[in-house]
């Protein structure tokens, strides 16, 4: 039999912006917490509607231990709304890991980088093998708010391009133009998200666990254009070793060309390493 959300309670909110809302369930029959998430299409098209149930179809192929889980949807056609039951992550998101860390003044240990990196590098490698079998799968925005983690703090790729379906026009869409922080210098330059661009964004992230902040920040996107063309940024602290550093400065290499792949990535010695002694 279908699933309703009566079979659903309803614990709180979690959090909402341009993507819908996120909200904290609990499934009656078994006590078992998840997320749903509110999609509401009333004001999409019939090919939005149409690319909205291909995306879904695509997430429920996507079975990874570092991709958050899709487990069922429910659709309230009275409301027009999508409810999508997501796997919980109670580790929360890396965003707000990386400001409770910064709030109380420490830092970020090197085996938790080493781990969201490889990690993060198994997730992107599953993106990008099915989008090889002709499976265009969703792009994933690499950013701490859509990178999660569950209870033994492993990591989870979120699913909140999912939105860009919808074209969802919150006002939250119209306003902020989220700031395309780890946005990588060739689509600074008109080019279109490229594989590569998921690196530079890896980068990014690796770079912003280490300093607490982004490689590149600026007042305006004008500013911030400049500066990831450029492609200088400061030093990452000398706590951290040299693989590490060397690591991040080969992700985020202006030259797309030099920059490694998502398999010269998986190469790497220290991240090889890091398995071994983790596996
Ligand atoms: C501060 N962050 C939180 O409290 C938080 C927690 C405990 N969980 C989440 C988010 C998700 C969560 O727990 N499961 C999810 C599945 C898909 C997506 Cl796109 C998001 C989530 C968040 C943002």
């Amino acid at each position: 039999t279908a699933i309703s959300v009566n079979d659903f309670e309803v614990l709180g909110v979690i959090g909402s912006g341009s993507y819908g809302t996120v909200k904290k369930v609990m499934r009656l029959k078994d006590k078992k917490i998840f997320v749903w998430k509110e999609l509401d299409y009333s004001s999409a098209s019939e090919s939005d509607k149409q690319m909205l149930v291909s995306e879904v179809n695509l997430l429920r192929e996507l079975k990874h231990e570092n991709i958050v889980k899709y487990v069922d949807r429910i659709i309230d056609r009275k409301k027009s709304i999508l409810f999508l039951i997501m796997e919980y992550c109670e580790g929360g998101d890396l965003a707000s890991y990386i400001a409770k860390v910064k709030k109380e003044g420490s830092t970020v240990e090197e085996q938790f980088i080493w781990k969201v990196c490889y990690q993060l590098t198994q997730a992107i490698k599953e993106c990008h093998s099915r989008s090889k079998y002709g499976r265009s799968v969703l792009h994933r925005d690499l950013k701490p708010a859509n990178i999660f983690l569950d209870s033994q703090l492993n990591v989870k790729l979120g699913d909140f391009g999912l939105a860009r379906v919808l074209k969802h026009e919150t006002s939250f869409a119209k306003t902020c133009v989220g700031t395309p922080l780890y946005m990588s210098p060739e689509q600074m330059s008109g080019m279109e998200y490229n594989e590569k661009s998921d690196m530079w964004a890896l980068g990014c992230l690796l770079y912003e666990l280490c300093s607490l902040r982004p490689p590149f920040v600026a007042n305006n996107q004008i500013e911030l254009a400049a500066k990831i063309c450029m492609g200088k940024f400061d030093r990452i602290s000398k706590n951290y070793s040299i693989k590490l550093y060397s690591l991040i400065c080969s992700l985020l290499d202006v030259d797309v060309e030099k920059r490694p792949s998502i398999e010269v990535l998986l190469q790497n010695s220290a991240l090889l390493n890091y398995h071994a002694s983790n596996e």
